[in-house]
């Protein structure tokens, strides 16, 4: 579990005075996690990332990581912390004169571990990222995937608690930023490290995170589980990562129906109609793929006259189907949307 508990961070410099980049950072990451850390520019991603990565000395509370408190940390124990936290970078920050096998061992080496060790845990990686055959080579003769490859290997190699990403794929094309999406998904399942992954995408957080934290101004706007996000009409960020289209919001006699899984999958919308015989249209939405899980998030128009007491009381017999009327939600915050679409 990674806890940031009341984390602040203010730059102070004789050009620009003090700079509040974090103000009151809380977050709790659960072990196992894919925490998904988005907000717009100078929201406090990349302090926040090297405040974790311990590159940065926090001003103000602490992070927790496992019950240890790595803010109050000796240089000799920083030293040691700092192995428990592998970092992932865009531009990949490989050593070009190494060979990707070199690359990858490099953490071992500044560790001090033997070679016939670093040797066997570096077979070990280059099988866990898919980059067999290719030890020798140096990272220009590897395309963006394959070097990324070797950044998560090499981010890998002293097995550390955390995998901090930071927008791991925001340099890769579609195609190749899929590929990478899937390995991260893969380390996560097979090595069990908890990532934390810092990205301008909301399309990232769609497809692998578990959870996301929405940073704003130095603070944590709103966090949560990915799926409860979604789910969860009233949420801001749940709308960001799976939007129904602003031109609904407000209108009349029109809902916002979420349900989970098997529920996503039951046919209750036309029973829905059916027992109160009424014509109901689907105006936006669908099934989605959300991580693992099916998440059915549906705008469906009853129609501005409809007796709303009626259908509530559908719902309440329902739980495992949501109801909210678009109407009665607050307006999603349009200027993080831009920033982040
Ligand atoms: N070394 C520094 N000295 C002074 N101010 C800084 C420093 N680093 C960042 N800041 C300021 O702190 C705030 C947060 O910056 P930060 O880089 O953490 O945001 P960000 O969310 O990562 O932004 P981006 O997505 O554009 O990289 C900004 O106002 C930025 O100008």
């Amino acid at each position: 579990m990674i806890e940031f508990d009341h984390l602040a961070k203010t730059y102070t410099s004789q050009k620009h005075g003090d700079v509040q980049a974090l103000t009151d950072v809380t977050l709790s990451v659960p072990d196992g996690a894919i925490q998904g850390i988005v907000g717009p520019s100078g929201a406090g991603k990349s302090t926040l990332l090297r405040c974790l990565n311990l590159l940065e000395q926090p001003t103000g509370g602490r992070i927790v990581l496992n019950g240890d408190d790595l803010t109050t940390l000796s240089s000799a124990d920083l030293r040691a912390a700092r192995r428990r936290i592998g970092t992932v970078f865009q531009h990949f920050e490989l050593l070009h004169s190494r060979t990707v096998a070199d690359n990858i061992g490099l953490p071992l080496e500044l560790a001090g571990t033997e070679r016939k060790e670093r040797e066997a845990r570096i077979a070990e990686l280059v099988e866990l990222v898919g980059l067999q055959g290719r030890e020798h080579s140096f990272p220009s003769q590897l395309s963006g995937g394959q070097q990324q490859r070797v950044g998560i290997a090499r981010a890998l190699a002293a097995r550390p608690d955390v995998l901090l990403c930071d927008e791991p794929t925001s340099a890769l094309d579609p195609a190749t930023t899929s590929q990478i999406l899937d390995l991260l998904v893969h380390v996560n399942r097979s090595v069990g490290v908890t990532i934390v992954l810092i990205t301008h995408e909301l399309g990232v957080v769609r497809r692998i995170c578990t959870h996301a934290a929405l940073l704003d101004r130095g603070r944590i706007v709103e966090s949560g589980s990915v799926v409860d996000l979604v789910t969860d009409a009233g949420s801001a960020l749940g709308q960001l990562i799976a939007p129904i289209p602003a031109a609904l919001a407000g209108r009349p006699g029109v809902a916002l129906i979420t349900a989970l899984d098997e529920a996503a999958d039951q046919p209750w919308l036309s029973e829905l109609a059916r027992t109160f015989g009424l014509d109901i249209s689907v105006v936006a939405g669908g099934v989605e793929q959300i991580g693992e899980r099916h998440v059915g998030k549906l705008a469906v128009d009853f129609g501005a006259d409809v007796d709303r007491a009626r259908i509530e009381a559908y719902f309440a017999d329902h739980p495992q189907v949501h109801l909210a009327w678009l109407d009665r939600l607050h307006a999603p915050a349009t200027d993080i949307e831009e920033e982040l679409a």
